[in-house]
């Protein structure tokens, strides 16, 4: 009996014992750092000359461990493999893949500040948002694990008085788990186990800044009961084996989530019908967002303050939810702006394995030119308010950033810049807040700040985004309670942790039986 799903609990750190039982591990893990990490495919171990080197964000001087890197070859292998495990795998009973997925979130709960502390240092992550992330793993798991139960026996048609009609869901076949680093546990695990609880074989190529986390996912797995070749490890380069993945024709499925640019491409490709091809390839692309909080203005204006302070600031902006535009009414513009403006610089930005970390590095060094080549935009585009500094002399720290004044359609306001920086613009009325907050090409995740119930109507018709929430900031989605995934180009909606996603992974099959 399986009990009802209920989110992890998220640590308190304010407890002695947690901090210590944290720190201990953080120790740990830099006992580890160095360490090799072998491919994974069919359960054989594989190393290769080639590697994936993945550094400490806040050091660059620390390698956190050496990943083989695969190439054609072995993304070869590994296709074959999954696609032989497939046949057998596809027939096993459902209650058995999801008891792997209920062991394997037991095993990571008992050991859950050992991963805690490795998110900490392979992706940079404050000791909150790590943990949350090593959370958001469990829930998935036990999730995915639930929502197969449910869906084992297909759902109820009518059928006449001379037949007996059924509907039940088969898995697709190999699907292809291509995962961002920004949730490098929790995405990583989600796109991972969804597919495999499903019936499916899956090879995992997780973001090559952050790999060390997916082998560290497949030994609970194999522990967990997992058979070899279900699920292949096969980290290696974007362009050749993700495109090489992606076009092969023996992928029956894409799980994707990342970038617009990568994710528009993978699409383009994956509808190519390629020789030998038997099916229309299934894409699920998960992009990036332009996340707008609206001030109306009668607000809790020390509320507004927080949620944009850390939907903006949290993880240093590097969520797809992120809010990285704030639209606020006229009448309050000015008071809202400064008191963001206070709360900005008290936030303290150091290296997250300080348990009073507020915001760490950002992941690499691409990424913090980027996001000071558009600090420099801001400066055109608008007035700098707080922040517009880096510091690379130790890791990669951006401080941050408030721009007031910026017009709706400035860079500023309409390009993902995934980094701590936060544009203000003003509007006249509600009516105009939520036209600005539609104006972009995304469509993931808003927010309203607002105490009039007519605008809390209007905006949940009207302001086009997969993820609205009223009266808080506009990240942190629980699995199981707020269904994640964005319109437009901000993907395929697919609402990772909801109760539709395992349906984007299977095909429904109709039988009937003439009586
Ligand atoms: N919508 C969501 O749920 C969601 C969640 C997390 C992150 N994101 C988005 O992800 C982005 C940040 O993550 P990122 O920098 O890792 O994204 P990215 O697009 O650079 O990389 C994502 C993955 O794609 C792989 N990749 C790169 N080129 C490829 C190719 N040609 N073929 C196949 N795979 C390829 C990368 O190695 C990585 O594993 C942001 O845009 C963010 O908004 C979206
Ligand atoms: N699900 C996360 C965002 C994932 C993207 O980076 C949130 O709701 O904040």
């Amino acid at each position: 009996m399986v009990t009802p799903y209920k989110h992890e609990p998220f640590t308190d750190f304010t407890i002695d014992e947690n901090r210590k039982a944290l720190e201990a591990e953080l120790k740990k893990a830099e006992e580890n750092f160095g360490k090799e990490y072998p491919l994974i495919i069919g359960g054989e171990r594989i190393t290769t000359e080639e590697k994936i080197v993945s550094y400490n964000p806040a050091n660059k001087s620390e390698v956190i461990g050496y990943v083989s890197k695969a190439n054609q070859d072995l993304a070869e292998k590994a296709m074959k493999v999954a696609d032989e495990t497939f046949e057998w795998w596809r027939k096993t009973n459902p209650e058995m893949r999801a008891d792997i997925l209920f062991r394997a979130a037991a095993i990571v709960r008992r050991r859950k500040h050992e991963f805690t502390a490795h998110l900490v240092k392979e992706g940079g992550k404050p000791w909150k948002e790590a943990d949350a992330d090593t959370a958001e793993a469990i829930d998935f798991m036990e999730y995915y694990g639930r929502q197969m139960l449910d869906m084992k026996n297909g759902v109820e048609v009518n059928s006449r008085e001379v037949e007996n009609n059924r509907l039940h869901y088969i898995p697709l076949g190999v699907g292809i788990t291509i995962s961002p680093w920004n949730f490098l546990f929790a995405i990583m695990a989600g796109t991972t186990v969804a597919p495999m609880v499903a019936g499916n074989t899956v090879l995992l190529k997780p973001a090559s800044t952050t790999p060390i986390i997916a082998y560290k996912l497949m030994e609970v797995l194999e522990e967990a009961g997992m058979p070899a070749g279900v699920v292949n490890f096969v980290p290696g380069s974007g362009s050749e084996v993700g495109d090489y993945l992606v076009d092969h024709p023996r992928t029956r499925f894409i799980n994707f989530t990342g970038s617009r640019e990568v994710g528009t491409r993978i699409y383009e490709r994956a509808a190519v019908v390629q020789p030998g091809q038997k099916w229309l390839k299934r894409s699920i692309i998960e992009m990036g967002g332009k996340d707008t909080i609206i001030v109306d203005d009668n607000s809790d204006l020390e509320l507004a303050a927080d949620a944009i302070t850390y939907s903006a600031f949290g993880f240093s902006g590097q969520k797809c939810s992120a809010c990285s535009r704030v639209v606020a009414h006229e009448a309050i513009y000015d008071d809202l702006l400064a008191r963001v403006v206070e709360k900005t610089k008290e936030v303290n930005v150091q290296d997250p394995t300080r348990h009073d970390t507020y915001m760490g590095p950002v992941i690499d060094e691409a990424a913090y030119n980027k996001i000071l080549d558009y600090i420099e935009v801001g400066k055109q585009e608008g007035k700098l308010m707080a922040g517009g500094t880096g510091d690379k002399s130790q890791g990669w720290f951006v401080h941050p950033t408030v721009f007031a004044d910026l017009a709706p359609d400035s860079r500023i306001m309409q390009e993902e810049i995934f980094g701590p920086v936060v544009g203000f613009t003003k509007a006249k009325d509600f009516d105009e807040a939520i036209e600005i907050a539609n104006n972009t090409e995304y469509g993931l995740t808003g927010a309203v700040i607002t105490n009039n119930r007519e605008h809390i109507e209007q905006a949940r018709e009207d302001f086009h985004v997969g993820n609205l929430y009223f009266n808080r900031g506009c990240t942190a989605a629980i699995v199981g309670y707020h269904p994640f995934g964005g319109f437009n180009m901000s993907g395929t909606d697919s609402k990772a942790g909801g109760p539709d996603y395992l349906s984007h992974l299977m095909q429904p099959k109709t039988t009937s039986e003439m009586l």
